[in-house]
């Protein structure tokens, strides 16, 4: 694998084949492209700030500490979704061959400081460190955050996946129906007793405790588009901002982006993670086109 660092991102190339390439922001290591060959499988705003003013609208942002915003003690000034995907990383370098591993580690000393000194006011030590596995297709980011402080804290993480879609309104997302979720449109906790997931207006639902074996697959037109699996990430969220929200975010271009995007988002966010001092927690997302079945556990 041929890596190029730049300035102010990582681009991996694949040896078998020079057009799937994947891109780092060293910005939130936020993966910003994934193209398998050249087919772009993320979805990127074209007004997305990719400076460093601004968490990037679209690819891979990362969601630490919290999820949203959260009233507990120690979040109650942090904003929405933390302070990992507006810090600038530290690019770690190539850790494994095959497949081709790239790994970028976050700790107090590197995290933005406006943001990091509001949560609990910036008196936890920690590590993160993502593992990122590009293979001809499929993508697998790992993270493993660490307490390397003297007492312990609580967290979430969410990987805030934006997938790349030909028309929402053509796609379903299978696999949550017969799972608790709390819809934040309505405010409301129910069943989702639909048969898959489909769209036609703004979706915002938090998914409880989804079995690791359902597999998250993106349909489109009856063909599985993504694969999205997940180790450690009890929760999912399904987000799509719709005509209205989208049209009010100034970094969301263009205005009809929101038909060719889904979120997918694997996280733990219904319950903070504990880490007890020297204690240290791994959860991955496995994005992957391979599989072309649908699966059908669910009901
Ligand atoms: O605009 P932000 O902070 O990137 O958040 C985007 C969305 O992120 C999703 O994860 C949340 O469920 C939504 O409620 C939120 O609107």
């Amino acid at each position: 694998m041929a890596i190029d660092q730049l300035d102010d991102r990582v681009i991996l190339t694949s040896e078998s084949n020079p057009k799937t390439q994947l891109t780092i922001l060293n910005y939130g290591a936020t993966v910003i492209s994934w193209k398998i060959n050249s087919e772009e499988q993320l979805w990127l705003s074209t007004a997305a700030k990719l400076d460093g003013s601004k968490p990037v609208r679209g690819g891979i942002p990362l969601v630490f500490p919290v999820f949203g915003k959260s009233q507990a003690e120690g979040f109650k000034d942090l904003p929405q979704h933390g302070f990992a995907r507006n810090s600038i990383w530290e690019f770690l370098g190539q850790t494994k061959a095959n497949p081709p591993t790239v790994q970028f580690a976050l700790s107090p000393e590197l995290a933005n400081p406006d943001v990091y000194s509001k949560w609990d006011k910036g008196d936890n030590d920690f590590t993160l460190l993502l593992t990122v596995e590009l293979d001809d297709q499929e993508l697998k980011t790992t993270i493993e955050v660490e307490n390397t402080d003297k007492k312990a804290w609580k967290f979430n993480w969410l990987f805030h996946t934006y997938l790349r879609v030909d028309d929402i309104e053509d796609s379903l997302v299978n696999n949550l129906p017969g799972e608790t979720c709390y819809d934040q449109i309505v405010k409301e906790t129910y069943v989702d007793k639909h048969p898959a997931v489909d769209f036609d207006k703004e979706t915002d639902r938090i998914y409880k405790q989804v079995p690791e074996k359902k597999i998250l697959q993106v349909i489109d037109k009856g063909n599985v588009l993504h694969n999205v699996q997940r180790v450690n990430l009890p929760d999912v969220v399904v987000w799509n901002p719709w005509i209205e929200k989208s049209g009010g975010m100034g970094d969301f271009e263009p205005k009809n982006g929101y038909l060719n995007m889904v979120c997918i988002e694997p996280g733990h966010v219904h319950d903070f993670v504990e880490l007890k001092p020297g204690e240290s927690w791994k959860a991955s997302q496995i994005i992957s086109t391979k599989n072309k079945d649908i699966q059908l556990l669910s009901i």
